[in-house]
């Protein structure tokens, strides 16, 4: 478990993160998600002590990381995945970080297999494409057999394939009752691989809640209805206090409004519907929207921030 709390970072006048808090829960994968900017990779690096907080603190199942007396063992982290020496070969440089952190050295050629890369261990990982350097970064995560990860936009720049291997794989360690935090700018993307969501703009939170949950709040919703008798629909839909438009002479958008109730008044009228849709907004358009203006939205989503130290949902 991750426990940030009143977590901030000032570079000289910029406040990179601002007060947040919030908790990151084993056997499911947690979505770390803003736009670029927003201060994501800041937290990362305190979480992992690279970073001294200018106030608040992180818990890692109960310790500061510095406290731990064998970080690699407890917090594996793929931050850079070009972070690695380009001459050396990918087993030599899971060998030097296995050394380096009294893990015994058979772990390499576990991690190895684990990530698929048993083929490429002795090529120079300089010559890596990106997706097999995300997974020689994985596998250095995954040396110490930690039992909490984070990776920092893992699938930046990667194909399909390589996005869809990610995704599962970090599914996986979650389902092994791993804590696994991940962080994107993608909504779309963290939809597909998270759980839950911890939602950060400009440095603060705007929401920790399930993804489902953030999704149905993120896409606003509208109805779309066709009708013979559009035009009366439309008066009556108006006479409810919501504002329908029509796009056509039998068709009509109605903002704000559930496919229940205008099938329900279109039935207690008797009016004959051909269609009746629910229609989803972009949700990347609506999380750039959310993120815009994290003040704003904050209490529109049914998740504030937490107000006391490990109240986050
Ligand atoms: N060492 C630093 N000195 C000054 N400002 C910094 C430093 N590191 C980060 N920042 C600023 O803090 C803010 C948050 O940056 P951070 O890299 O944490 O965001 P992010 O969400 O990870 O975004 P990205 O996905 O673009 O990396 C940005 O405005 C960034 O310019």
């Amino acid at each position: 478990m991750i426990e940030a709390i009143g977590l901030t970072k000032r570079y000289g006048p910029k406040v990179a993160v601002n007060d947040l808090s919030f908790t990151v829960k084993p056997g499911q994968v947690t979505g770390f998600l803003g736009p670029n900017g927003a201060g994501k990779s800041t937290t990362m690096r305190m979480i992992l002590g690279l970073d001294r907080p200018t106030a608040g603190e992180v818990r890692i199942d109960g310790k500061h990381y510095q406290d731990l007396k064998h970080p690699l063992r407890t917090v594996g982290a793929l931050l850079d995945a070009k972070w690695v020496h380009p001459n050396r070969s990918a087993r030599s440089h899971l060998k030097w970080l296995a050394k380096s952190n009294g893990i015994p050295l058979r772990r390499v050629d576990e991690v190895l297999g684990m990530v698929g890369l048993e083929e490429a261990a002795n090529r120079r990982a300089g010559g890596f494409s990106l997706g097999m350097s995300q997974r020689l970064g994985i596998a250095g995560a995954l040396l110490g057999d930690p039992k909490i990860l984070l990776f920092d936009e893992p699938v930046n720049g990667l194909d399909p394939e390589g996005i869809h291997w990610i995704r599962r794989f970090m599914q996986g360690l979650a389902a092994e009752g791993r804590t696994v935090f991940v962080s994107s700018h993608l909504l779309s993307e963290m939809s597909l691989t998270a759980q839950e969501l911890v939602v950060i703009g400009r440095g603060e939170l705007i929401a920790q809640c399930s993804t489902q949950q953030f999704v149905d709040n993120a896409g606003s919703q509208s109805v779309l209805v066709r009708s013979p008798r559009a035009s009366e629909l439309q008066q009556l839909i108006a006479a409810q206090g919501l504002s329908a438009r029509a796009t056509a002479n039998d068709t009509l958008v109605i903002d704000g409004a559930e496919t229940e109730q205008v099938g329900e008044l279109a039935a207690q009228h008797q009016i004959v519907l051909h269609e009746l849709t629910a229609q989803r907004g972009s949700l990347e358009d609506a999380f750039m929207q959310l993120t815009s203006d994290s003040v704003e939205y904050q209490t529109n989503l049914g998740a504030p921030a937490p107000t006391a130290p490990g109240v986050a949902r």
